[in-house]
């Protein structure tokens, strides 16, 4: 039975629209949350600083128009709010930060000019500086509007922007005017700002997103490509001199791969690559990193592994390849092996080093007749 082309339609807007990279961060990289976490950070950083500026200029105003009671407390938390946002400042400026970390901070960040409008509804109700408390009353709207230049997930824009309305409806009915006209015409305004708010957040994240996947995808595989790969293991070799807990690479050839194309043809070629690149993903832990490295060539990253631990992981893979079947559309099924060459990290040597090692334990497995596991020496320096 064939869709209807509206319901196609409709399915090819839904994939468009990426609804569940949209919802939560399950379907999200490890390596994209952190970008995201210092994007985030780097939002939080001038908002903070431009709050902090602001908070205590309005000082004066307040003493002109306040009782002095209600004044003397006002001040003392517009000062208390703006140390918490200088130190936000500077807090948000030292080290790069994990996902949940950013969130905490963005917390705090709104929740300031929250806690100021809320002790303003309670301390000026009534007769009590009446005009005064129209100016306060933007400040929900603020919190909900400072949203709108984060990257967030809908979960995560939802965990912001509903605490912002529910404190702004109790505090409404804390001070008896839930059913005024005022009040609702305040949480309105609220919910339509709120929505706003949603719909840009997550337009800013699937932007994001896109462009993540499009600099640091290889579009045939879906695997890292050769940059982002390479910023990953720059970040293992770093944990490794921290820690001294070996990282091992296995670089990954197919062989004679021309014939399989010149044979069966590129599109051939290519569904081999994409096979291939699932075999090995199979057999690799989720904290290893793979990705296309250049043409037919691919290579793993594995922190805490020995070079005797990575020669088994290799010598599964290439078993495993050795046992996969493509099946074609005509002729008999097609079969593939790899050559794998193996280096451990010194600790004095570079990433180059390392690469080069690789390459050659790579290059004598092919010349000892291909469809095997070779390590490489031990650096000149070692
Ligand atoms: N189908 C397809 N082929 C590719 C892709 N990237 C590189 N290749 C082909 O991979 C082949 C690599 O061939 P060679 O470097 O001669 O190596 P080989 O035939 O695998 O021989 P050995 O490495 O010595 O075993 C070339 O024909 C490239 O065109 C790709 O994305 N898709």
């Amino acid at each position: 039975m064939t869709t209807p082309p509206a319901m196609q339609a409709l399915h090819r807007w839904l994939e468009r629209l990426s609804l569940p990279d949209l919802l939560d961060t399950r379907g999200h990289s490890q390596d994209f949350s952190g970008s995201r976490a210092g994007y985030i950070n780097t939002r939080i950083r001038p908002l903070a600083l431009v709050l902090a500026l602001l908070i205590p200029a309005w000082i004066p105003v307040d003493y002109a128009f306040m009782p002095i009671g209600e004044f003397t407390l006002m001040a003392l938390l517009r000062v208390a709010c703006t140390a918490v946002l200088l130190g936000l400042f500077f807090w948000c400026g030292r080290e790069q930060l994990t996902l949940p970390q950013a969130r905490l901070r963005l917390g705090l960040l709104i929740t300031i000019p929250l806690l100021l409008y809320g002790a303003a509804r309670l301390l000026l109700n009534g007769d009590v500086a009446p005009g005064l408390i129209l100016g306060y009353s933007f400040f929900p709207v603020l919190t909900v509007a400072m949203l709108t230049v984060f990257p967030l997930t809908l979960r995560e824009a939802l965990g912001y922007l509903l605490p912002v309305l529910l404190v702004y409806t109790l505090l409404e009915i804390a001070v008896g005017r839930t059913l005024d006209l005022q009040s609702l015409g305040g949480l309105w305004l609220l919910v339509l700002v709120a929505l706003v708010a949603a719909w840009s957040v997550a337009g800013q994240l699937l932007m994001l997103l896109r462009l993540y996947r499009q600099a640091t995808r290889d579009p045939l595989t879906g695997l890292f490509n050769r940059r982002a790969l390479t910023e990953q293991i720059e970040r293992e070799r770093a944990r490794f001199l921290r820690t001294g807990r070996p990282l091992t690479v296995l670089l990954f050839d197919l062989d004679r791969f021309k014939r399989i194309n010149d044979h069966h043809g590129h599109l051939v070629g290519d569904r081999v690559l994409q096979v291939f690149a699932n075999v090995v993903q199979q057999n690799l832990r989720t904290t290893d990193h793979f990705g296309r490295w250049g043409g037919e060539e691919f290579l793993a990253a594995l922190p805490e592994t020995t070079s005797e631990q990575a020669r088994v992981v290799a010598e599964r893979v290439r078993q495993a390849c050795e046992n996969e079947r493509l099946t074609l559309a005509e002729g008999p099924s097609l079969g593939f092996t790899t050559s794998i060459g193996v280096a451990t990290l010194h600790r004095d040597e570079t990433l180059d080093s390392l690469f080069n090692r690789v390459d050659e334990a790579l290059y004598n497995a092919k010349a000892y007749g291909r469809n095997r596991v070779v390590e490489a020496e031990v650096p000149a320096s070692a």
